[in-house]
């Protein structure tokens, strides 16, 4: 029988990662070998199943990535922006490779990102779900197509406990249908309206934030055109989506030389999807 792949959970107290352990469980070509958590938390020590609330799995919990990273084919982060880079700093210590959903980082942070992954393959997603990273692989071409005269807005919906807005995958959207206006986003998006804003600017991509209770996670992109409007949704009824796609992105990444990828490399959509009215 092929060895599993041994994964690291980073931050395996919070909601993604108990997800992820959770999802982990259930795969016989993967297995938890180690589970991080903050250091001085109360879980320190815990059984890192039990506290996904599955099997135990006799692996417990600590706060030092470097002691565990041995027994480690694939670390898989989820944790804050700040914990997160220096996970990377050990991945890069002992040449492991990094599955990163965590959202949120600065450019210059994802400058060093992309500098690690000369030396690590290193996959940097804000959304694992199949789903959107579907959307995201056909917005250039759908909005290539309806042209300049229709208006995109990003609406986003998220849990209360979110800290970063708008959200990862909101942005990756609006990068993607300004890559298919061949624009960059950083020149175009309009992130607040407020008092008298004005009319809406020709060409910009609006963003729009909710956060409420239990939101998991939901995302609208609209394209409004003069009498009629396309509005392309997404909604996230639980983690687990983001976590198989995160253990998928892992079982692949573990066989790949050091770069910097995504889940479209995974999903094989980085070509793009072949549409009627593809170039
Ligand atoms: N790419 C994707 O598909 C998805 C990405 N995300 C992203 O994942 C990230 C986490 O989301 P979520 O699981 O909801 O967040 P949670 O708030 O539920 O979990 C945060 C985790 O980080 C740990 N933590 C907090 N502070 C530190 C620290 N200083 N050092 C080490 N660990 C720390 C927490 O530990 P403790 O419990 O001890 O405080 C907890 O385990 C976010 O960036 C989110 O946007 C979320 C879903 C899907
Ligand atoms: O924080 C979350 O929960 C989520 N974050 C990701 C993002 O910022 O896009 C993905 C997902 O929507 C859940």
């Amino acid at each position: 029988m092929p060895q599993s792949t041994r994964l690291a959970i980073t931050a395996a107290s919070g909601r993604m990662g108990r997800a992820l352990i959770q999802a982990a469980v259930a795969r016989n070509d993967l297995q938890v070998t180690a589970a991080i958590g903050r250091s001085g938390a109360a879980y320190l020590g815990q059984d890192a199943g039990q506290l996904a609330g599955v099997q135990p799995l006799g692996v417990p919990v600590t706060a030092d990535l470097a002691a565990a990273i041995a027994q480690v084919d694939v670390v898989i982060e989820f944790g804050p922006v700040a914990a997160a880079l220096a996970h990377v700093t050990t991945c890069l210590q002992h040449k492991t490779p990094m599955v990163i959903g965590t959202t949120g980082f600065l450019p210059e942070q994802q400058d060093t990102l992309k500098a690690a992954s000369q030396h690590i393959p290193l996959l940097l997603a804000p959304n694992m779900s199949v789903g959107v990273n579907v959307l995201l692989a056909f917005l250039p071409a759908i909005t290539r197509v309806l042209g300049e005269g229709y208006d995109a807005e990003i609406v986003e919906a998220h849990h209360r406990h979110k800290v970063d807005a708008p959200s990862g995958t909101a942005l990756a959207l609006g990068r993607a249908v300004a890559q298919g206006r061949g624009v960059v986003l950083e020149e175009v998006a309009c992130m607040d309206r407020n008092a008298i804003s004005g009319p809406r600017q020709d060409g910009s991509i609006g963003f729009a934030t909710l956060r409420g209770a239990d939101v998991v996670g939901e995302h609208t992109v609209w394209l409004a055109g003069a009498g009629e409007r396309l509005e392309l949704t997404h909604r996230a009824a639980s983690r687990l989506n983001f976590a198989e796609g995160a253990l998928r992105a892992a079982h692949w990444l573990s066989q790949q030389v050091p770069g910097f990828y995504d889940m479209q490399d995974v999903l094989g959509l980085k070509q793009g999807p072949v549409l009627p009215f593809s170039d």
